[in-house]
């Protein structure tokens, strides 16, 4: 175990405990602990500018936290620090990936070559950096022929895999953020970050990415996302934190949290015991 660690149970995969993240005077963080399960879909949620992003750049590497631990515990029982590290050893070492909200491919190569880019450092490990290896003596070969079997795999689960020779740039919006995930995949994490996977999906790529999304958490792989969708959160999150002015104000199943009223008061932007009025207003003037 790494040092400073703390105890965990195996099932819970992300700790993050008293995070605060200053921006000269703004407070963005202040003090939020919560937790991820192994083998869960977490949802991240808050109204704009609650700090969902602010978080999610924290566990990933991209920003370094004013405060607080984040553990991150893999399958095998060894711990990361993650605010501790680089956001290349987030991934390589912690295996945590992540997508971003705005879509990044590499639009002129295929959709299989998309997904073994992803595998390139494992592939040249095993070409041994030197070119015989890459001519195919040795181990290369054998993982070459993995990183495309791999990548056939996730191209299936993806629903793309008659697309695997197309150039990703001429994808769907809504294929691209599959190939995006399908990508994520190939580096085998153990928690998967998604930062708002389904904005700007129309209704049927919405649902071929819950398909997706719950096929990999039914594979074993933990996930995170901040999601503005709640028909994607309440229809695939097993859990559901919601945050508001850098704190949890909610904490539980979607059920419990969407009928929470300090979450109810969050979003219709009342203070919670004005929630009654607001809806009972709200019935009464869709009635009429
Ligand atoms: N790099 C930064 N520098 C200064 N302030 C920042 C920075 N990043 C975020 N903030 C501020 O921190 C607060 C939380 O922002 P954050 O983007 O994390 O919220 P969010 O919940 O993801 O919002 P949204 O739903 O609109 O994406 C906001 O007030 C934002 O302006």
């Amino acid at each position: 175990m790494a040092s400073g660690t703390t105890t965990m149970s195996n099932d819970t995969i992300l700790k993050v405990e008293h995070l605060s993240m200053r921006f000269g005077g703004l407070m963005a963080i202040n003090d939020l602990s919560l937790e991820a399960k192994r083998g869960e879909i977490t949802a991240l949620i808050g109204p704009n500018g609650a700090g969902k992003t602010t978080v999610f750049n924290c566990i990933t590497g991209f920003y370094k936290p004013t405060m607080g631990m984040i553990t991150l515990n893999q399958k095998s029982g060894k711990q990361f620090l993650l605010e501790r590290l680089a956001d290349f050893e987030i991934t390589k070492h912690a295996k945590v990936a992540r997508t971003f909200q705005n879509i990044r491919l590499f639009s002129g190569l295929t959709v299989l070559e998309n997904l073994l880019v992803a595998q390139h450092n494992k592939l040249m490990k095993a070409s041994g950096y030197t070119i015989l290896g890459l001519l195919g003596v040795g181990s290369y070969k054998r993982e070459a022929a993995a990183a495309i079997e791999k990548a056939r795999y996730w191209l299936e689960k993806a629903d793309l895999i008659d697309r695997a020779d197309d150039p990703a740039g001429d994808l769907s919006y809504g294929a691209q953020r599959r190939l995006e995930i399908a990508r994520a995949m190939c580096t085998e994490p153990e928690l998967l970050c998604l930062d708002e996977p389904a904005a700007g999906l129309n209704p049927k790529e919405s649902l071929a990415l819950n398909t997706l999304l719950r096929g990999i958490r039914d594979e074993g792989t933990s996930l995170l996302l901040i999601e503005h969708d709640m028909s994607v959160v309440m229809e695939i999150s097993d859990h559901v934190v919601v945050l508001e002015y850098g704190q949890k104000i909610s904490d539980g199943t979607p059920d419990h949290v969407k009928n929470d009223p300090k979450v109810i008061a969050a979003y219709l932007g009342v203070e919670d015991d004005e929630v009654e009025e607001v809806i009972s207003e709200e019935l009464e003037g869709g009635a009429r």
